[in-house]
């Protein structure tokens, strides 16, 4: 690390007291977010001694800027140069090139759209006979339970290979992960007694022989075969589809059930033009941003937003204020599936951006279309329930009805 030649400026930032991890941010962010945006670029909180970014231009600017702004001292709180990650870092996430390349290049292939064309057909028969089971029940569901949790655990355990038994272990695992990307608060220390059992788990099912022919983890160890990544990269890249291909999904289904139902004109509009359906769930992934914030480390003295971040800092990037930065979008707080969502950084930017976005979209694709089939209406019956996590934007209840066509 060099010095830069203006010395690095240390907070002479605006500085904001907030402890975006804390219950009532978790439970409502937006306003925070507004304050973030409004006090500048860069925003020193003193509560973590970290730099936010919550403006759009600040977050893919960081985003586009791997050399500087690194992923191999880990995307969470912990510098992995001075402390203990609490599992051996991902060989992507936690990764800088090269080190990063040829897993990101086995991975992206494995999960490409092409790849997953031979999914597609399975998928939205399995959305279908869901979507008939909820309006036999009478349509009157708690939609997380019921439907956002049901899906992507019905469709994406056995496309990955793993065995039946013990996948109750996923959404437990991906939702401590989450949290262990933030500080070491009480959603942290509440999910710690349970989850070495729950790791081991993890671990076990992404040795070879537990894997299912024809599947995504056969296929890493293929790829291992061909000498395209090291047999011991083989086992950690399988955790990673464990790890990130679980909860994400969950919430992004959630927040866009969550968006139509509160918002019944656009529902209306998705059943008139099915052709929005795709664009109907990135433009939910911007308003909702299932993945709020993480970080990165400035490996050098960095120029952005008019000041210097010193090398070595954390910098915590807000996606989710990013998402809704009037500076870029025009009438940001409003869930409208006739703008165009792209460019949106809910599934990052950049060199890490999400390797499993497609898989994220083809499962929404497939669950929305049998919904838009069959179903007149949705609306909310009752309070929606908030499940707090460090990175996640997650609902623990979700009660509505669905009105058959
Ligand atoms: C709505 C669903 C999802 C959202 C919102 C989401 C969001 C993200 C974001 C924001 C990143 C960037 C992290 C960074 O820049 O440090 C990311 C990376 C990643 N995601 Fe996703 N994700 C989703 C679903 C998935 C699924 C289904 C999988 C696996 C099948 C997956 C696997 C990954 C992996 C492996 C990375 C690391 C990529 C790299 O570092 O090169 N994600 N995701
Ligand atoms: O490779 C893994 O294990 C892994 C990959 C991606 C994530 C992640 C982190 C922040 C935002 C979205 N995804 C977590 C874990």
């Amino acid at each position: 690390m060099t010095a830069h030649p203006d010395t690095a400026a240390r907070h002479d930032v605006p500085q904001l007291d907030d402890d975006p991890f804390g219950p009532q941010l978790l439970e409502d962010p937006h306003d925070f977010h507004a304050r973030l945006r409004d006090s500048g670029p860069v925003v020193h909180l003193p509560k973590y001694d970290v730099y936010a970014l919550g403006r759009y231009a600040e977050v893919r600017a960081a985003l586009s800027d791997w050399q500087r702004f690194i992923s191999s001292a880990g995307v969470g709180l912990t510098n992995f140069r001075t402390e203990t990650p609490w599992r051996p870092p991902s060989l992507l996430l936690e990764a800088d090139p090269p080190h990063h390349d040829a897993p990101r290049a086995v991975l992206t292939n494995v999960l490409s759209m092409r790849a997953l064309r031979r999914l597609r057909e399975q998928w939205f028969a399995d959305a279908e006979v869901l979507a008939d089971e909820v309006l036999q029940r009478g349509g009157e569901i708690d939609a997380v339970s019921e439907l956002a949790e049901v899906f992507p655990l019905r469709v994406f355990p056995d496309a990955v290979g793993l065995q039946k038994e013990g996948r109750e272990n996923l959404l437990p695992y991906g939702s401590f992960a989450f949290n262990a990307f933030g500080p070491r608060n009480a959603l942290v220390e509440a999910g710690e007694a349970t989850i070495g059992a729950v790791s081991a788990w993890i671990g076990e099912q992404c040795a070879r022989d537990r894997l299912a022919e024809g599947g995504f983890g056969a296929q890493i160890w293929a790829a291992a075969d061909r000498g395209d990544i090291t047999h011991e990269q083989a086992p950690l890249m399988v955790r990673s589809l464990l790890t990130a291909g679980v909860d994400t999904t969950v919430n992004g289904i959630s927040a866009v059930l969550y968006s139509l139902a509160s918002h019944p004109e656009q529902y209306e509009l998705l059943r008139e033009h099915p052709a929005l359906i795709r664009v109907a769930f990135d433009e939910a992934v911007r308003f909702e941003s299932p993945v709020q914030t993480f970080f990165r480390l400035a490996d050098d003295d960095v120029p952005i937003g008019g000041t210097v971040i010193e090398a070595g800092s954390k910098i915590l990037m807000f996606l989710g204020s990013a998402n809704r930065d009037p500076q870029r979008w025009d009438d940001p707080d409003r869930f409208d599936l006739r703008r165009d969502p792209s460019g949106h950084v809910g599934f990052g930017f950049g060199l890490h951006q999400c390797a499993g976005q497609h898989v994220a979209r083809l499962e929404a694709e497939a669950l929305l279309t049998a919904l838009v089939q069959r179903v007149r209406r949705i609306e909310l019956t009752g309070t929606p329930r908030r499940k707090h996590n460090n990175t996640l934007r997650a609902w623990d209840s979700l009660p509505m009805r669905f009105l058959p066509a």
